[in-house]
């Protein structure tokens, strides 16, 4: 990450050697325990290491490429900020793998530095991940949970409103009828996740349930692990014993026959003896072709929800809620404007808000479009790219096989007029063009026609579920 700075003084001058560099790292990490709460803080940022300092450059240090990316992509720029805070003539902070022969770096401890070398991890396995307190052998199976996804800072619309209220239930009562499995699927950085967190983290509350929260991916690593220290029937056990085990990203088994074995023993033993499993994929069950015919129907007999990709509305919601929640004023006409133009997930969404955001603090300036224009040029840009009317147009019209000219044609025969209209809706959706523009798409159309296909398709997705598993599977075609 790059921060502009125009003062040309080399950063840190005025600090007089290692000890005051020291002292501002630990404040930073000061400031980001209180931010990111004790369990995150452990997880994740107690890794990072001091590393060289080259003129106005600051480099970090961790022990992993995992980690690096992980701390970049979620603490990057707030990293950014508490440093420039801390000397304003530092231009650059610079994330790096530790690799032998690096200056010995000063690895960050709750109770001030200590000078050895950091450990680095022996490959890119995410590292094993402190738990909350609960205190018996389950918890080595607890996997810190997000604090930053909750119920509360869940922003609830239309496309999320069916899993929303799943995922309450489940946390309300746990396994019960009809809601075991909870399987919630959809596409990439719609939620999730911050759903799945969110019911660990209710059931926590209560203090009187055990949580098991991972991956598809950890889960595997860890079912290796536990094969090579020949402690497969310690693994188990743990596994078997906790009230409610999570999931995350199922889709990573497909292909992986004997963690998929072992993935569906544990589902059954726990299901049998009454305890809760959410899983989240990227598909839908009977979708999920790789995995074993057998886990998918059993994947697939509890309660199965959707998350339906964000729509205008939903994406201004959780902009409004997340800028509100930074303290920055974000102009109504920025948040239109970016609802607009990042349509494909909220993640990117959010990137884009936090880099607006961290601008802001930074320099001290206002939010408006053409900072944000300015500021976003590279994810506006890719963004831009992205599809086309015409792309859209044809994987329409290929779909329902129809003929690419009855896009623009007269013709009001439903089996055309429909295609047409979800051709309409998905260039709503998925390009940054205004209603009129796409109207003259498609044979010159009015802007109202528009609106109207653009709200029929969303009534009828609502009402058909099979035709809205084709409108989801054309899009997630488009954008892929
Ligand atoms: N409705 C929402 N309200 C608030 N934040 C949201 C909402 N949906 C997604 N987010 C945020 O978007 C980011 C991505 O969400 P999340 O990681 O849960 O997505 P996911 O569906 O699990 O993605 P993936 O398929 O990559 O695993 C998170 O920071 C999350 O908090």
């Amino acid at each position: 990450m790059t921060i502009g700075v125009d003062d040309d003084e080399s950063a840190f001058s005025g600090l007089e050697n290692d000890r005051e560099l020291e002292k501002s790292w630990l404040r930073i990490c000061a400031r980001l325990k209180d931010e990111v709460g004790e369990v995150e803080y452990r997880t994740w940022l107690t890794k990072i290491a001091l590393g060289p300092i080259d003129g106005d450059e600051i480099t970090l240090l961790l022990p992993t490429r995992f980690l690096r990316d992980w701390v970049r992509s979620q603490y990057g720029d707030r990293l950014s900020e508490l440093w420039h805070q801390e000397n304003q003539t530092l231009r650059r902070v610079e994330l790096q793998v530790a690799r032998p022969g690096d200056p010995a770096p000063v690895p960050l401890r709750e109770d001030g530095p200590a000078r050895a070398a950091a450990t680095p991890f022996q490959d890119d396995t995410p590292p094993p991940r402190p738990t909350p307190s609960i205190p018996d052998s389950r918890s080595d199976l607890v996997t810190a949970l997000d604090t930053r996804f909750t119920f509360d800072t869940f922003v609830v619309g239309k496309p999320n409103e069916f899993a929303y209220a799943c995922a309450r239930r489940v946390a309300e009562k746990p396994s019960s009828a009809g809601f075991n499995p909870l399987f919630l699927y959809g596409g990439v950085g719609l939620g999730k996740t911050h759903l799945m967190h969110a019911i660990g983290a209710e059931l926590i509350k209560t203090g009187q349930v055990s949580v098991a929260y991972m991956s598809a991916e950890k889960f595997m690593y860890r079912f290796i692990a536990a094969i090579r220290s020949q402690s497969t029937i310690e693994f188990k056990e743990q596994l078997r014993s906790v009230d409610v085990l999570m999931i995350d990203d199922l889709q990573f088994l497909i292909g992986k026959d004997n963690t998929q074995e072992e993935f569906f023993h544990t589902f059954n033993a726990l299901v049998d003896a009454g305890r809760q499993i959410i899983v989240s994929a990227d598909k839908s069950p009977s979708d999920l072709s790789g995995l074993e015919d057998r886990l998918r129907t059993r994947l697939g007999c509890g309660m199965v929800a959707d998350i339906h990709a964000t729509t205008f509305e939903l994406r201004i919601s959780i902009l409004e809620a997340k800028a509100q929640a930074s303290g920055v004023v974000v102009p109504t006409k920025v948040m239109e404007f970016l609802a607009h133009k990042i349509t494909s997930n909220v993640r990117e969404l959010e990137g884009a808000l936090n880099r607006l955001i961290a601008h802001a603090n930074l320099f001290g300036r206002p939010v408006t479009l053409e900072a944000t224009q300015e500021v976003l040029h590279d994810i506006l840009k890719a963004h831009d790219r992205r599809v086309t009317i015409e792309e859209i147009q044809k994987k329409v019209a290929e779909h329902w096989n129809i003929r690419l000219t009855d896009m623009s044609s007269a013709r009001r025969a439903r089996n055309v007029a429909r295609p047409r209209q979800v051709a309409m809706y998905l260039a709503k959706q998925l390009t940054s063009r205004s209603l009129p523009e796409i109207g003259r798409k498609f044979g010159n159309r009015d802007h109202t026609t528009v609106m109207h296909a653009v709200s029929r398709v969303s009534e009828l997705m609502e009402r058909d579920a099979a035709f809205a598993e084709d409108v989801e599977l054309l899009r997630r075609m488009l954008e892929s």
